[in-house]
């Protein structure tokens, strides 16, 4: 009995000897895999801080790096729009030039548009930053992303598709979707609300109307989905571009993002998908009938009862608006001789695969309505939103901006015409005072295929770099600007404007990669805004260096584009 007592206490008291054995064994090969990890980045770390990058990296003044993490802990804790404000406060801090290091790659913001140039002005620093991978589970490789070949080839098609010719045939479109708003916005008078929303609205349906040629009978209320949709992706590529644990595919993956991501694209490509089904459906119908679309001059023609003299004048006339500032899409305008068949974007991508033209696949259209849908739509809406909040503060200014359009059509109900547009010079030099203050693209990021020296204190910034510029800073530089933080649409009149290094506004990003949409952008907005102007008087008691901005992808208002309308006494010389 005893002896069985035992032997039971024995195999027992056993059981554990082994079980303290095998803890041992993997607690020491935890230990061993542990010391192997920190070792090698050690070895990475040290080797690291010998190469070229961390060489000249360094050079430049920039928050301590820790070992390893460089800053990538300033993050942590952080919200986005404290991110900001802690981003301006280093531009703040160290200058034109700021370095950071996550982990091992080193980012360099430049803020001073001298420093700019020699990037912006390349043809060979035209790949975007890896940042801009996040883009692709939505966009594929379209315009904003591409490089290289594709790149070149595609810009080369779709430049030509916002030619001047072609938005004086959306004229009409801007009209009537700016009156439809303007309806819309009839139940918010008297109460404070964000504009946001409908700025996005709008921007969608005129869209998918102009640069898709998709009919108002064949949209349903499809886009405001898509615009909130969109909204909501850009705040995810943006958590990416920040909580930096969540940039590996692999981690992301099992994220709760990841499944927010797949919902929202369905939204997104869903819209997408229809417009080009619908567009391709509209062609084979034609073609079936034989029915030949008419092109963008013959459209004008029509509209203009045959004279070609006007477009010539408006042509002319458009160089106005950004004098200094010229890319492809200058040359495009000017060496229009003689007649061509241009037609709107899709309807010239849909044409191009049916005829094989232009060397494009159905995939590739695919990627450019994606691409072209949201840069058309999100910075649009994000300036507009902007202009109406700064003209709510400064009632100075929107009575100014308000005369000048009671001089172009007086208390009448009229729509604008393309020369109309053409005489809003103080609207125009409100839109581009607001992009400056508030540029919707806040910063452009490439990454460095080879070094380059820079202006100040002749830095070289090494190949492998992410370079980020940013229009904001680069537009608060005192350097340029004598009272960079004041709305003072003044800053654009031409004496003002002539003597400014044409860096110093970039709104539109500059150089062989700039906004091919920024011509379409700035006559959207005129028509939308006079037609705003002309019917509503705008007030909003949030002074602009109270607004919380977010570096979203495009820049925006955290705390909402708030504020009241109520209609417009149509009297001339206005002192609202
Ligand atoms: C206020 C309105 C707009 C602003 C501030 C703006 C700004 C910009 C900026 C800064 C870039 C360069 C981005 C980068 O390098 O990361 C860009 C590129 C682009 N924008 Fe715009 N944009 C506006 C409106 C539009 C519109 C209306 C369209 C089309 C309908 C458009 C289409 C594009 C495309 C396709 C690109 C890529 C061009 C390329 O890489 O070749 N944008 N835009």
């Amino acid at each position: 009995m005893i002896q069985e007592h035992y032997n039971s206490f024995s195999k027992m008291s056993a059981i554990p000897e082994k079980f303290h054995d095998t803890q041992f064994t993997s607690e020491r090969q935890v230990f061993y895999i542990l010391l192997i990890i920190v070792s090698g980045l050690l070895i990475f770390y040290n080797r690291q801080k010998k190469s070229k990058l961390v060489r000249l990296g360094d050079k430049m003044p920039g928050p301590k790096a820790l070992p390893i993490f460089g800053n990538a802990l300033i993050v942590l804790g952080k919200s986005p729009s404290d991110i900001v404000k802690e981003g301006l406060e280093y531009a703040e801090k160290y200058g034109n030039v700021v370095r950071g290091w996550l982990g091992p790659k080193l980012i360099v913001f430049l803020n001073d548009p001298a420093d700019a140039v020699p990037i912006l002005n390349s043809h060979v620093h035209i790949d975007k930053s890896t940042e801009y991978d996040f883009f692709k589970p939505w966009l594929g490789e379209g315009l904003l992303i591409s490089t290289g070949k594709k790149w070149q080839s595609h810009r080369k098609i779709i430049a030509p598709t916002f030619h001047i010719n072609i938005l004086k045939s959306f004229i009409g479109v801007f009209n009537q979707n700016s009156q439809n708003v303007v309806e819309k916005m009839r139940h918010e008078i008297g109460k404070t609300f964000d504009v946001h929303d409908y700025m996005s609205g709008v921007t969608v349906d005129i869209l998918l109307e102009t640069v898709m040629g998709i009919t108002r009978q064949k949209q349903d209320e499809s886009g405001f989905d898509y615009a909130m949709a969109v909204m909501k992706m850009c705040d995810i590529l943006h958590q990416r571009h920040y909580k930096w644990w969540l940039r590996p595919e692999c981690i992301f993956k099992f994220s709760s993002l990841s499944k927010k991501q797949a919902e929202l694209l369905n939204i997104i490509h869903g819209l997408t998908n229809q417009v080009i089904k619908s567009k391709k459906e509209e062609y084979n119908l034609n073609k079936a009938k034989g029915i030949i679309r008419p092109t963008i001059e013959e459209l004008n023609r029509e509209s203009n009862g045959g004279s070609d003299n006007e477009s010539e004048n408006n042509t002319k006339n458009t160089e106005n608006l950004f004098s200094g500032y010229r890319d492809d899409l200058d040359f495009i305008d000017e060496n229009d001789v003689g007649e061509k068949k241009r037609l709107a974007f899709l309807d010239l991508m849909i044409e191009s695969v049916q005829n094989g033209a232009n060397d494009i696949t159905d995939h590739e259209i695919k990627e450019e309505v994606d691409t072209i849908m949201f840069e058309g739509h999100d910075t649009t809406a994000a300036g507009s939103s902007f202009v109406l909040c700064l003209l709510g503060v400064h009632q100075d200014i929107q009575a100014q901006a308000y005369n000048e359009l009671y001089e172009i059509f007086g208390d009448s109900d009229r729509e604008a015409t393309f020369n109309d547009t053409v005489q809003m010079k103080y609207l125009e030099r409100v839109i581009l005072e607001t992009l400056r203050l508030f540029p919707p693209v806040p910063v452009i990021a490439r990454l460095l295929k080879h070094d380059v020296q820079i202006s100040t204190n002749d830095y070289i910034i090494p190949a492998g770099a992410t370079v980020v510029i940013g229009p904001y800073t680069i537009h608060r530089n005192p350097k340029y600007y004598k009272y960079p933080h004041v709305f003072n649409p003044d800053n654009f009149l031409p004496e003002n404007t002539q003597n400014r290094n044409y860096y110093s506004f970039i709104p539109f990003s500059a150089g062989p990669r700039s906004c091919v949409g920024r011509k379409y952008a700035m006559l959207k907005l005129k028509v939308l805004l006079s037609t705003i102007l002309r019917n509503y008087k705008i007030t909003s008691d949030i002074p602009e260096e109270k607004y919380e901005l977010l570096g979203d992808i495009i820049l925006k208002r955290a705390d909402g584009f708030r504020l009241k309308i109520e209609p417009r006494q149509r009297t001339p010389k206005s002192n609202q």
